[in-house]
């Protein structure tokens, strides 16, 4: 039986893809073998022993320790794309919002609740809507910072309305340059993108690269009367510097999914309550993911979609109970040691697998019989061993 901790809310479809038969799933669980959750924050809390996995049913990993974690052998999962569709409408709801007039003009509609005359009501609108009156998004450009799976999706539905698109992005793979249609034309730096752009759309994880990316200085170099659109984390930005540029009039609205304080009253900034990945569809694809990817941690100790180790999936070749996996830190010797310690114990390897990611290492080795407990704690006590399961 495994036990799976929810925080936030995760979507049934995704919870019932653990079968009761084999998994306990809830909120309030002792000594869990995994974590799910969503925006929950983690680094303020001491981690169970027992976890061996997190995963996270969303993209942003920086409510996570990673780094922590991975010196404890614990894997952490995020779920690459699969709320990617959700945040691209709102961003281009965003880009329609800072076009057109109409948040001040459905404002305005709803001040007029003391007229009855639908006549009088009409001619009064066709006198004031030049007031609300905008631009379109047909011909203009925008500059999309980092180009992942949001940022190419936003590209693409940018392109299709006709307008240019300019990206920028130091650490593309070579994934997500395949992914992106050929027309997105590449800025050469930051500085460059926000000066060619009318709309600039943020889609960059929050890390220690990327903090304060805009910033006084960088806002700078944005082209006056340009708007900034930010989905992606409150750390991106420096929310004081966007108020002065706002001021200055540089800037000329900002559309956020995470509002600050500083950033309130003001009607040249849109601000939503983190809603992007808040649809039906973001909320299922997440969550089925983030089940399907600890599911097969858990039961065979494969690998997929973590941030913190490598993508490791072996077909089974034992019996259930005769799968051994270990991660060690990535110095030389430690497999070897383990494989001498399985032949001490006179125990045949039949297949194996070993990868490495930056300072961790993991191994699956299936074995002619179940390890036994003496076994298990040998290899756990093998130099530079971190964590050992057996599944
Ligand atoms: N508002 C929401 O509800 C919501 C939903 C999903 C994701 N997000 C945020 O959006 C971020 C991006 O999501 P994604 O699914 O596109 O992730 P992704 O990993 O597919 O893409 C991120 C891209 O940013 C690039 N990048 C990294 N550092 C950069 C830098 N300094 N300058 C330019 N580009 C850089 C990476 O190379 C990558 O291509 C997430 O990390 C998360 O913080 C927010
Ligand atoms: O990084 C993400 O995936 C988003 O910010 C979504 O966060 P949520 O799952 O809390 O809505």
């Amino acid at each position: 039986m495994f036990k799976i901790k929810t925080y936030n809310k995760i979507s049934v479809n995704g919870l019932n893809r653990f079968g009761r038969d084999h998994y306990e799933v809830a909120s309030d669980i002792n000594e869990p073998d995994a974590y799910i959750l969503r925006s929950h924050k983690l680094h303020d809390e001491s981690l169970p022993a027992s976890v061996r996995a997190v995963a996270r049913a969303g993209a942003g990993v920086n409510n996570v320790p990673v780094a922590d974690y991975t010196k404890k052998g614990v894997v952490v999962f995020n779920t690459p794309g699969a709320n990617a569709n959700a945040v691209k409408e709102l961003v281009l709801a965003g880009m329609l919002l800072a076009s057109r007039g109409i948040i001040p003009g459905m404002n305005y509609v709803q001040t007029l609740t003391d007229m009855t005359d639908a006549d009088e009501m009409s001619k009064l609108l066709e006198k004031q809507k030049s007031n609300f009156a905008g631009s379109e998004l047909m011909g203009k450009t925008l500059g999309v910072v980092g180009l992942g799976a949001i940022g190419s999706l936003v590209a693409e539905t940018a392109l299709a309305l006709g307008m240019n698109v300019v990206g920028y992005d130091p650490a593309l793979s070579v994934e997500a340059a395949w992914r992106l249609p050929s027309q997105v034309s590449r800025a050469d730096n930051l500085q460059s993108l926000l000066s060619r752009s009318d709309f600039i759309s943020l889609h960059v994880p929050a890390i220690e690269a990327t903090k304060h990316l805009i910033n006084d200085e960088s806002l700078k170099s944005v082209k006056e009367g340009a708007v900034l659109l930010n989905f992606a984390r409150d750390a991106i930005v420096e929310p004081e510097a966007i108020v002065r540029s706002l001021e200055a009039k540089r800037l000329r609205q900002y559309v956020c999914d995470f509002p600050e304080p500083c950033l309130l009253s003001r009607d040249d900034v849109y601000a939503m309550p983190h809603i992007g990945a808040s649809t039906l569809e973001a909320e299922d694809n997440c969550a089925v993911m983030a089940a399907e990817q600890l599911k097969g941690y858990l039961e065979h100790g494969n690998i997929r979609n973590a941030v913190n180790f490598p993508e490791v999936s072996m077909e089974r070749t034992g019996e259930l109970g005769s799968r051994l996996t270990f991660c060690n830190e990535n110095v030389s010797g430690v497999l070897g040691h383990v494989l001498s310690v399985l032949a001490d114990h006179d125990i045949n390897v039949i297949d194996m697998v070993n990868k490495s990611r930056g300072e961790i290492a993991y191994n699956i080795i299936d074995l002619e019989q179940p390890p036994t407990e003496a076994v298990v704690q040998a290899v756990s006590s093998v130099e530079h061993v971190v964590s050992v399961r057996v599944v």
